[in-house]
């Protein structure tokens, strides 16, 4: 199985002293992995890195095999991000806005455009303006976005936050659907443990800026009652540790 994202020994540290420690994970291609901590466990901060939206202090993230720090148009070929929120232009229709996206791509036609809106189960609203979409539309624009050039990788920052039970099922059943037909990676955070234990095939759990482990969701759940025992027993250890 090949690689699809190698972040190896990744440290970021701010002026306060926190942010992560020498982070290193693989994630294969045809994995939804889950990156799994509290809030402030520096999940955000490794995402920016991943995208090449912040620099690290050391360490290197790696993208089937290319350097997102030093070959960065290389890496980022194949990846669609969403970090921190999925932005769209309000006053513009679901069409127009991918419109504007797909400018960045010269073989995203108008009908790769429909394509996307009818995998995100937004094409009945492809004239209506943004800002009349709930916060589960908006995200399903925004991944409508992210795949408009066919990533093989994509990296989504707590994508079912703030969503309703029934925008969560929608994401959810997105994210399965385009893994099992397009075979897209994903690298997902998330602080929701139910969610990632229905979700992700894999999960890293990461706290304090530290990884503390990496399982199959199927072998977690063979040893334990669920993913927050797992996780529970996991931050008890490392605090130990
Ligand atoms: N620009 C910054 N300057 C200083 N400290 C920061 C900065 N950004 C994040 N931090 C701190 O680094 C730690 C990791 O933050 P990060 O946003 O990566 O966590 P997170 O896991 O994504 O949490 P959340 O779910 O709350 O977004 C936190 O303690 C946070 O307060």
């Amino acid at each position: 199985m090949d690689k699809a994202i190698e972040i190896i020994n990744l440290n970021k540290r701010y002026s306060n002293g926190r942010g992560i420690i020498d982070l290193s994970l693989t994630v294969d291609e045809g994995d939804i992995f889950g990156f799994l901590g509290p809030n402030g466990a520096g999940k955000t901060t490794a995402m920016k890195i991943m995208a090449g939206l912040m620099r690290p202090d050391s360490g290197e993230v790696k993208i089937f095999g290319k350097s997102v720090q030093h070959e960065y148009v290389e890496a980022m070929q194949h990846v669609g991000c969403i970090i921190e929120t999925a932005e769209s232009y309000p006053y513009l229709t679901a069409y127009e806005n991918l419109k504007l996206f797909a400018r960045y791509y010269p073989d995203v036609d108008d009908r790769r455009i429909d394509e996307c809106l009818e995998i995100t189960g937004i094409l009945p609203y492809k004239h209506e303006k943004a800002r009349k979409f709930s916060l589960g539309m908006k995200q399903r624009l925004g991944v409508a976005a992210a795949i408009l050039s066919r990533p093989k990788v994509l990296i989504l920052d707590e994508p079912l936050n703030g969503l309703d039970v029934e925008g969560m099922l929608d994401m959810r059943k997105l994210i399965k659907r385009l893994n099992e037909e397009e075979g897209t990676t994903f690298f997902i955070s998330s602080h929701l443990i139910h969610d990632v234990e229905l979700t992700c095939n894999r999960v890293g759990i990461i706290y304090g800026g530290k990884l503390v482990d990496v399982q199959y969701t199927q072998e977690i759940l063979a040893n334990y009652a669920s993913l927050e025992n797992y996780f529970v027993s996991e931050v008890d250890r490392s605090a130990r540790v």
